[in-house]
């Protein structure tokens, strides 16, 4: 359907309600339809009043010439349904996806009985068209491939999550609810909506290159997925609107799949993402089964101690990212007459666009590292954090120099003091005696304030050396008093290894101290996230081990329904 057709074909405005309309599909639904100019559009949300912003430009210029207007609507309360509705053409039903995922009863609430009044509100206020907007998930079971599959499709016993299953059951109660009263009904079944705006698939690719997760491939990266730009999924509900008056014996009391028509392997779509919002892309492979159990283990333990489970979305997309998902869209492009009106190309790019500039809003803030931190984010973090590469490589030599030089130039610790202090007396008296250019070079002499230490440093070192000297006091004298045995065996345990230390080998040690602060901490600040996630995940399976072997009493699952 050609936007330029509408606009020129029917001057007749037909009343639309768009349930669900400030949401990411939503609120691109209702700008397509204000484009097309043959729509008056009532939105309908749950929020009090209606907030705009710089995308909203659209909607604005219709709010003003009258032909759109905003209905604050709960679908769990029939009546307020019942007036936004009443005497309107169409009813789009978008759904919600915003909703707490851990608390069942709520989300049954708006998904099932929401569904419910929605039906029962158009019939009583003589809708003629409602079109639901399903998702693709409703067919998948997580375990089992899908490739190419048509809407012959049976519904698994068993779904992902809880969210889908309520998801299900509203799609069967739109489908039943057809030609009663006069209501004709469909649903359309999109697979993974993105889009600028997107509130879910996107936003999570986002949060996962942020905390460093988005490396991770799992499974083979060859899985085939169907992906759907928001803008083609409104353009098929509009496709629908129509057919189910043009169309209505195969298009009322039915469903169909909506895709970009052009499947494509899950981590590319993913790598194009990311990489384009500029993080890495995924290269690192992990195994589908390890990802999983990890994902259940945490889930599980979540909902034993009442916390409602943080892991669902990561568990779903878990089981997205390692399937096959490919969808046929046969009957939507014969019977509702669609195809998409964007690429999947041009969809990316504009997505893409949309979360850049999202993104630059949030980045002007520099965040030191943990590293940086323990290191007092000085000169010293600079040195060991590599900042300034020949700056570190010459103090690294300088200093293996000075440790050869005192541990195995075979004399003692004060000879090899004094030998270097003839040799930096001699070096100092020579300076003198070089001319200020050899061969055309400029020779720099370094002036002798360079070696002054100044008073405040003197006084801050000085200042520093009571500090520790008192705390050492305050330590021996509480350690006098008695009964603190965890100090005692600090401070014995800590003199111990110290003088073990010095008397074994000061030199093992020293290199060994020396070898590690110039990579270690280098090494952590190039991988502090993938390292905090990993302790992450390792302290809640050890929580894990713990509550199998010591039961806590007051743990209580959360039940499924209150
Ligand atoms: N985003 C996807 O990838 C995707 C894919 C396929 C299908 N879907 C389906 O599309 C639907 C909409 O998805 P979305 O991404 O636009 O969701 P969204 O969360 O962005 O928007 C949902 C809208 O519903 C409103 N809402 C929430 N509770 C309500 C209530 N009780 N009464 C009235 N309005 C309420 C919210 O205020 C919000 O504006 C969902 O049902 C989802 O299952 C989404």
């Amino acid at each position: 359907m050609d936007e330029d057709s509408v606009r020129g074909g029917d001057s007749h405005l037909k009343t639309c309600v768009v349930l669900g309309g400030r949401g990411f599909t939503g609120r691109s639904l209702v700008s397509r339809l204000l484009r097309l100019g043959n729509w008056t559009v009532r939105v309908a949300d749950s929020g009090h009043t209606l907030h705009l912003d710089a995308s909203d430009s659209v909607l604005e210029d219709a709010l003003s010439s009258g032909r759109a207007s905003y209905h604050s609507v709960d679908v769990r309360d029939k009546p307020q349904i019942v007036k936004a509705t009443e005497g309107s053409y169409v009813v789009f039903y978008m759904g919600a996806t915003d909703l707490p995922s851990h608390d069942y009863f709520d989300c049954y609430k708006v998904i099932v009985q929401g569904t419910r009044n929605v039906i029962s509100a158009c019939r009583e206020s003589g809708v003629r068209n409602l079109i639901y907007n399903s998702s693709a998930d409703v067919v998948f079971d997580g375990s089992q491939p899908i490739r190419d599959g048509d809407e012959s499709l049976r519904r698994p016993l068993k779904f992902q999550s809880m969210l889908t299953d309520f998801k299900a059951q509203a799609e069967s109660l739109i489908k039943f609810a057809n030609n009663r009263d006069g209501l004709l009904t469909c649903a359309l079944r999109s697979s993974i909506v993105f889009g600028p705006g997107d509130t879910e698939f996107v936003p999570f690719l986002v949060n996962l290159a942020k905390s460093g997760y988005a490396k991770f491939i799992i499974g083979s990266s060859e899985n085939m997925s169907d992906f759907t730009y928001s803008e083609n999924v409104c353009h098929a509900h509009i496709c629908a609107a129509e057919a189910l008056d043009s169309n209505m014996e195969f298009v009322a009391g039915k469903d169909f799949f909506i895709t970009n028509l052009k499947p494509v392997r899950f981590w590319d779509f993913v790598s194009h993402i990311v990489e384009g919002l500029g993080y890495p892309r995924p290269s690192i492979k992990l195994p589908v089964r390890l990802v999983l159990f990890v994902f259940s283990l945490l889930k599980w333990t979540h909902e034993k101690e009442g916390l409602g489970s943080n892991y669902d979305t990561a568990h779903q997309y878990a089981l997205l990212a390692s399937s096959t998902r490919t969808f046929n869209c046969n009957a939507a492009k014969k019977h509702l007459g669609y195809t998409p009106v964007v690429t999947l190309e041009d969809g990316i790019a504009s997505t893409l666009q949309w979360f850049s500039r999202d993104l630059e809003k949030f980045d002007d803030t520099i965040i030191q590292s943990t590293a940086d931190q323990l290191l007092g984010c000085g000169k010293v973090a600079d040195l060991l954090l590599w900042r300034n590469e020949k700056k570190t490589f010459l103090s690294f030599l300088f200093l293996n120099l000075f440790y050869y030089w005192f541990f195995f130039s075979g004399n003692t610790f004060t000879s090899s003091a004094a030998q270097l202090l003839f040799i930096f007396a001699v070096a100092l008296y020579g300076v003198a005696f070089v001319p200020s250019k050899i061969f055309g070079f400029q020779v720099k002499k370094i002036p002798p304030w360079r070696f002054e230490i100044s008073e405040s440093a003197v006084r801050d070192l000085s200042r520093d050396i009571v500090v520790v000297w008192n705390q050492g006091v305050r330590g021996f004298k509480s350690l006098s008093i008695g009964g603190d045995w965890i100090k005692f065996f600090k401070i014995a345990g800590s003199l111990y290894l110290l003088k073990l230390i010095v008397s074994r080998s000061l030199a093992a040690f020293l290199f060994t101290v020396m070898s590690f602060s110039f990579t270690a901490f280098f090494i952590y600040e190039q991988y502090e996230l993938e390292l905090y996630h990993l302790a992450r995940i390792f302290i809640e399976c050890l929580t894990v081990l713990k509550r199998m072997v010591i039961p806590v009493s007051g743990a209580s699952s959360k039940p499924m329904f209150m």
